[in-house]
């Protein structure tokens, strides 16, 4: 079965995968009899296009190279510009709806109301925004699962690096008491780089040019990114809903240089930590910045990758390191999820 895509945004994200599919096309196709067509990409001011018989993606990335926006896409019977992210979930002929527009780390939106629009009119949503998973997992889960659709949000934790999907499937039966590690890729990135000797506003720029910050990096560097990606891991992993006014939250801006420096010469590594607890039903979160000894394992986790470990009762701790952030590690992430759709529906 051909999968039709819908893509609202076309960042970062939005075009790693649309690289993904066009480079891997044949390959997707002869090991996992997977193809699938982008017929609509919807992005703020890059432009809008829907053809119900597939977009030409090199004639995209071709349009993008010589204005940064869509508009040199060449005209074709049957295509339509101008559609707004709502008529483009609503009016295309996409089965499954890409939502990689910003995360909003105060209301989530307006993912959350593309997730639901595209769940009423009995669509799928493959997202990587931690918004609407953070801020509306029960009522949203719970819209799809009625209309008989699937939601797939493994790179809204750690981009394409399993961090959902392991403990959901591979850990099932084990009971995850504490979860603790790294969450963020480019505040990760920012403190490597200063033990290095640059700046933190060279350092973000670095991380911007990357593709790893956010489109407003105070969510990286104020924690907030990382304690949405906590409220994800507490509710969908743990099965507990947190609440934002639970996490204590210090951003890294109390971290200089001197004290990089300084705790470098003293055999010490500043890391973002994130931790969280469950006691009797109850959680317990933070996400600070802390001085750890040279030694620990998180000490070696370095730039953009990030590291999460599970404490299960059965298992005892097991830890996953891979990418925090990153187009092509992010852009991965929706695919594993369409491929993950696609063998269901099989
Ligand atoms: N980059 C990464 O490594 C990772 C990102 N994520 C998440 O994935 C999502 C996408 O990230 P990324 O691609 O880096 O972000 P970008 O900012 O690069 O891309 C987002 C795109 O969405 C567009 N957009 C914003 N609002 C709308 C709207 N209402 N309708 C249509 N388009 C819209 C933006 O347009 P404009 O620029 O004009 O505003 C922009 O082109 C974010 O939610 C992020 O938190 C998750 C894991 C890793
Ligand atoms: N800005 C985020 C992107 C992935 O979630 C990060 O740096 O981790």
């Amino acid at each position: 079965m051909e999968r039709r895509l819908a893509m609202i945004g076309f960042g970062t994200v939005g075009q790693a995968l649309a690289r993904i599919l066009l480079e891997r096309k044949g390959e997707l196709w002869e090991k996992e009899g997977f193809v699938a067509q982008i017929t609509a990409i919807s992005d703020m001011t890059k432009g809008s296009l829907y053809h119900p018989d597939g977009l030409n993606l090199t004639e995209v990335f071709l349009a993008l190279e010589e204005s940064g926006t869509l508009e040199a896409y060449p005209e074709t019977s049957g295509l339509q510009r101008g559609w707004n992210s709502l008529k483009t979930i609503q009016d295309s002929n996409a089965d499954t709806i890409v939502e990689v527009t910003f995360t909003d780390v105060e209301t989530g939106q307006p993912a959350i109301e593309h997730c639901r629009t595209a769940f009423e009119a009995g669509k799928n949503v493959v997202t990587t925004n931690k918004g609407p998973v953070a801020l509306a997992f029960a009522e949203l889960s719970e819209l799809a699962e009625k209309n008989g659709v699937y939601w797939g949000f493994e790179g809204t934790v750690m981009s394409g690096t399993p961090a959902l999907r392991m403990p959901r499937f591979a850990l099932a039966g084990d009971r995850i008491k504490e979860i603790r590690g790294i969450l963020n890729g480019t505040t990760n990135y920012i403190l490597t780089r200063m033990e290095d000797g640059v700046s933190m506003e060279n350092a973000l720029l670095e991380a911007q040019n990357k593709g790893y910050a956010e489109a407003d990096p105070t969510g990286d560097l104020e924690g907030f990114d990382a304690l949405y990606k906590m409220m994800i891991l507490s509710e969908v992993v743990m099965g507990i809903p947190l609440k934002r006014k639970d996490v204590l939250r210090k951003g890294m801006s109390s971290v200089t240089s001197e004290d990089i420096q300084k705790a470098k010469t003293g055999g010490m590594r500043w890391r973002i930590l994130s931790v969280i607890r469950e006691e009797g039903g109850k959680m317990s979160a933070s996400v600070q910045p802390v001085a750890i000894p040279e030694a620990d394992p998180l000490a070696g986790v370095k730039g953009a990758l990030n590291a999460v470990t599970y404490v299960c009762d059965l298992l005892g701790p097991v830890t996953l390191i891979g990418a925090g952030a990153g187009r092509m590690e992010t852009g991965f992430s929706i695919l594993a999820d369409l491929i993950h759709l696609h063998h269901q529906k099989r």
